[in-house]
């Protein structure tokens, strides 16, 4: 679990706790822009309430946005963090976390928004919006994220377009390409899948994000950004997947990221994937509530597949026609978890959520869309550039993994010798910018 002081080797997680990081930042400033921006949209849609529940729907939205501004407040002035209290599938777990920590510390009031790590003080906030929700039940449900992600698809759909034409043009000449063919177009599109994951609203904290710029003409300029490419790796896994002599196409697991743009594009490599005869199955996996402004929801994802179904031009609504065959045959399939919610390192997934650790197991590969996930693999800590993923991932690996991931956070790891030197040298927001990328590969049978 995140620790505070280097034990065996495994360095401290990243927290606010250092004055002036990226870390500090986030909880000082962006944090608080969120909830405010929580705040403003849940008082502007008290008509709505209204409407919908009448003096209920009134009263709902001011008890819900007084229990967010507390919360700001326990924020802002570095309160202790308090165990959760709606009672929901997963308070119990959120809870133990808590009292992890409070024995770690040995001290409750060290549990907090600036001393406890960055990982876990960000995902509890997003949880105690919810909390705050869950109290109110006639607006328990309302998503205070969804005209963001909304905006974001909507402001990206030349893009959207764009892609979707370049994918019917590749699906009409399938049976005609060379393996190398395949190839390209499996690099490419992997690459706009990648590069689809600058469009969080996160680092943002809610401002427009979204893709402008054709998706496939930018990517020879995006290339040297990629710091580490494992693309070949991704493709000889899929050349061969599960057991040895095991011949049919195997299953692709997708931890998803952000709605909008980013979706799409994971959505249009699922299908290359697919059609291509590369890959049999594919599982979607999102978030059970709102979550860090821009994850999709099981809701987001159902609405991105209608609306490309619903739109007016001719090759976005046949693959949305084609999205939504592919899911009631069961070749694609969408899930969550409430682990995908929760603060925990993915090195804790075994132990702490056994049966999600099980499912992973069950896919050829696993690909984790986004930096918060990179966060969660690696544990979000100090560690040096050069450490191998292997390493980092703490002997996570429930099937060779990929974490597809533009870089917003300050933990990196997999890196040449000196190449991380080198690009403090050159820029020191290098990290957190969003301007560089990986295609991190590993797989646990190169373990054995
Ligand atoms: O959507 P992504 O790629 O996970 O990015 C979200 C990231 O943005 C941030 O809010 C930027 O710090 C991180 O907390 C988080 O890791
Ligand atoms: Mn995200």
């Amino acid at each position: 679990m995140a620790a505070d002081q280097t034990v065996h080797g495994v360095p401290p997680s990243l927290s606010a706790k250092v004055v002036g990081s990226f870390a500090y930042l986030t909880v000082r400033d962006r944090l608080p822009t969120i909830l405010t921006k929580v705040i403003d949209t849940i008082h502007r849609n008290k008509h709505k309430f209204f409407e919908e529940y009448g003096e209920e729907g009134i009263e709902a939205e001011k008890q819900t946005i007084s229990l967010l501004s507390k919360l700001r407040n326990e924020l802002q002035t570095d309160k202790p963090i308090l165990a959760v209290t709606d009672g929901l599938q997963d308070t119990e777990s959120w809870n133990q976390y808590l009292q992890r920590h409070q024995r770690l510390q040995g001290d409750e009031a060290s549990v907090s928004w600036f001393k406890s790590p960055w990982l876990y003080v960000e995902c509890y906030m997003y949880r105690r919006i919810q909390e705050a929700l869950w109290h109110n039940p006639p607006i328990s449900d309302y998503d205070y994220f969804n005209e963001g992600k909304t905006q974001g698809f909507f402001e990206s759909q030349q893009a959207v377009m764009t892609l979707c034409t370049y994918l019917e043009n590749i699906n009409k000449s399938m049976a005609e390409l060379s393996k190398n063919q395949l190839l390209e177009h499996f690099n490419k599109l992997l690459q706009v899948s990648l590069w689809g994951n600058k469009c969080d609203l996160s680092i943002s904290a809610g401002q427009d994000n979204s893709q402008k710029l054709s998706p496939i003409d930018s990517l020879s300029s995006l290339q040297p950004f990629i710091l580490v490419d494992g693309s070949n790796m991704v493709w000889s896994t899929l050349q061969r997947p599960g057991q040895p002599g095991k011949t049919t196409a195997g299953r692709v697991d997708v931890v998803l990221d952000n709605a909008g743009f980013e979706l799409v594009t994971d959505l249009v490599f699922a299908d290359f994937l697919v059609s291509s005869g590369l890959v049999r199955e594919v599982h979607f996996h999102g978030k059970s509530f709102p979550w860090f402004v821009s994850d999709v929801t099981a809701k987001d994802f159902q609405w991105t597949i209608r609306q490309t179904m619903a739109a007016n031009h001719k090759w976005m609504s046949k693959s949305g026609v084609q999205w939504q065959s592919y899911l009631k045959e069961g070749v694609w399939s969408y899930h969550d978890h409430p682990f995908w919610t929760q603060p925990h390192e993915f090195c804790d997934m075994a132990a702490d959520a056994p049966d999600l650790y099980a499912t992973l197991q069950g896919a050829d590969l696993v690909l984790f869309k986004g930096d918060l996930n990179y966060r969660k693999l690696t544990g979000d800590r100090e560690w040096d550039h050069t450490v191998s993923f292997g390493t980092a991932l703490r002997g996570f690996g429930p099937a060779p993994l990929c974490a597809l991931r533009t870089l917003k956070a300050n933990v990196q790891v997999g890196l040449q010798q000196g190449q991380g030197e080198k690009l403090t040298s050159q820029e020191s927001d290098w990290m957190t910018s969003g301007k560089y990328a990986v295609i991190q590969f590993y797989s646990p049978k190169s373990e054995q």
